[in-house]
């Protein structure tokens, strides 16, 4: 368990937590290696938005151990603020893109949130950001679409600016909520290309029902279901496990 620590990005082991009497997470454990894209699947009350309530400190478990960062930061010591400042940046379901700026603008934004306000205040763009924002509009396909408004994007479009605000703050673990409902086909299909080339830098956690997206990222995939792991594996073993079809798939 020691050795697991430290190796891992993120460790979760026995967490529980109960609203009321009823156990949304059952002594969950589940690993994140750096560098990994991990995929979630499970049934709705599973405990998948609960998990990442736990992970981004917005709730706290009854028991049970979070850590971050090979073992040295305790992450159920932490608040909200402390936790995306230790580098965990989380996408929810639906877009919060600031949709009255440009789609650079957005961008050069949420750059200056990492830097906080008395560095924001003598603040001009160096060659360095502005090369670092080129970068992240060429990996959320929007290099073209970089002088638009945020609100004259598409849905999926959308989804991907904030996935690019997000990286933007650098984040070694980046938590992502359903990002393809919603999307066409083709920006389902784009986004599993893209979530695979940021995982070449950082973590990458994404909560998905789509299970042809699932499919096309190609990773270990983890069913959770009341609250605990039931499978982890394959797309194909997961999804030919008895319990997960019973559970889940079948339903
Ligand atoms: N703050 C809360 N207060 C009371 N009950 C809660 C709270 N948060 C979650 N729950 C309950 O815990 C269970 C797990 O919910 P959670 O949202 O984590 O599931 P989920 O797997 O994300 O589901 P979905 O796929 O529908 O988003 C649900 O029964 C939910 O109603």
């Amino acid at each position: 368990m020691i050795e697991k620590t430290t190796r891992s990005l993120l460790y979760l082991d026995g967490v529980s937590v109960s609203f009321d009497g009823f156990k949304a997470l059952n002594n969950l454990s589940f690993i994140v290696e750096p560098g990994e894209l991990r995929a979630i699947i499970g049934p709705n009350g599973a405990g998948k938005t609960t998990m990442m309530d736990i992970i981004t400190g917005k709730t706290r478990p009854d028991t049970g151990d979070v850590f971050f960062d090979g073992g040295k930061v305790d992450l159920t010591k932490k608040d909200e603020a402390e936790i995306a400042q230790l580098g965990i940046g989380r996408k929810f379901q639906k877009p919060t893109v600031f949709e009255s700026h440009t789609v650079w603008d957005n961008l050069e934004l949420a750059l200056n949130r990492k830097r906080g306000v008395f560095a924001t205040l003598f603040y001009s763009l160096t060659a360095v950001d502005k090369a670092r924002i080129e970068e992240i509009l060429e990996t959320v396909r929007l290099t073209h679409r970089k002088d638009e408004l945020a609100a004259n994007l598409s849905h999926g479009q959308k989804q991907w600016l904030e996935i690019g605000m997000l990286l933007a703050q650098e984040p070694k673990l980046l938590l992502v909520d359903e990002p393809v409902a919603g999307m066409t086909d083709a920006e389902t299909v784009e986004t599993a290309i893209l979530l695979r080339e940021i995982a070449k830098t950082r973590s990458v956690v994404v909560v998905e029902h789509d299970m042809g997206f699932i499919r096309d990222l190609g990773v270990k995939v983890t069913c959770l279901a009341e609250g605990s792991v039931l499978a982890e594996g394959s797309i194909d073993f997961v999804s030919s496990d008895q319990k997960v079809i019973e559970n889940y798939l079948g339903r």
